[in-house]
């Protein structure tokens, strides 16, 4: 199908190996009650046209959510860079969105800030600073990257902030909101959280499908 112009892929990477978490799978890991990809979903999907999941174990159990899963193309978890590589090749629209999956409080508003950066400058690239540094792994990827990506990889490269430094690259200012892309890495961040976190409503407890 031709890409729209218009139309964004939300990306969900849930690839990662989670040595912190005790190489639990951390977009299933539970959150309050709820796998932590569930709040990624809850959160991103209404902001974009077309959701995916990048994950490359326990495909089965991510498929049941409804959305195509990516797995990356590269052995071995080469990072984030190679999600995003991943789903670049296999969104059909013309930008995606990426976001981790252990961020239970992602801005309702991202989308809409990271292409309004991406506009006033014209790049192909968008992602967030938040004052107190990038969010790397949040961002605003032209499908016209794909090759670029896929070069820094294959020569070894693995940063991303490293990558964007290669583009033109617009900052969505987000400094009004830093602890919304606050992250869960570790067994005690994620008890930090689960006492933030409101308990889920039993509607909530159904969104797998
Ligand atoms: N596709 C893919 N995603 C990855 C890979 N490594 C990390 N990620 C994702 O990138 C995001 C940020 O990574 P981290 O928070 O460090 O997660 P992680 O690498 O699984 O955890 P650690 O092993 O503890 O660093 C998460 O959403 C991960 O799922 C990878 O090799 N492939
Ligand atoms: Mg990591």
């Amino acid at each position: 199908m031709a890409a729209n112009p218009q139309q964004i892929t939300g990306v969900i990477l849930a690839g990662g190996r989670a040595k912190r978490m005790g190489g639990a799978d951390k977009g299933l890991l539970e959150m309050a009650g709820r796998p932590a990809l569930e709040y990624a979903i809850e959160r991103l999907q209404p902001q974009v046209d077309r959701l995916v999941i990048n994950a490359n174990r326990n495909r089965g159990t991510y498929a049941a959510y409804g959305f195509p899963v990516v797995p990356d193309e590269m052995a071995d978890y080469p990072g984030p860079l190679a999600g995003m590589a991943a789903a670049l090749r296999a969104a059909e629209t013309e930008y995606i969105l990426t976001v981790p999956c252990d961020c239970p409080w992602l801005p309702l508003d991202l989308a809409t800030r990271l292409q309004l950066a991406r506009r006033n400058l014209n790049s192909e690239l968008a992602t967030v600073e938040t004052g107190e540094g990038l969010q790397p792994v949040f961002a605003l990827l032209h499908r016209s990257l794909l090759d670029s990506l896929l070069t820094y990889l294959q020569g070894g490269g693995r940063k991303i902030d490293r990558w964007f430094a290669r583009h033109l690259t617009a900052l969505a200012d987000f400094s009004d909101c830093p602890e919304a892309f606050t992250n869960i890495n570790t067994p005690e961040q994620r008890a930090t959280a689960e006492s933030e976190l409101p308990a889920p409503p039993e509607e909530a407890r159904s969104t797998r499908r």
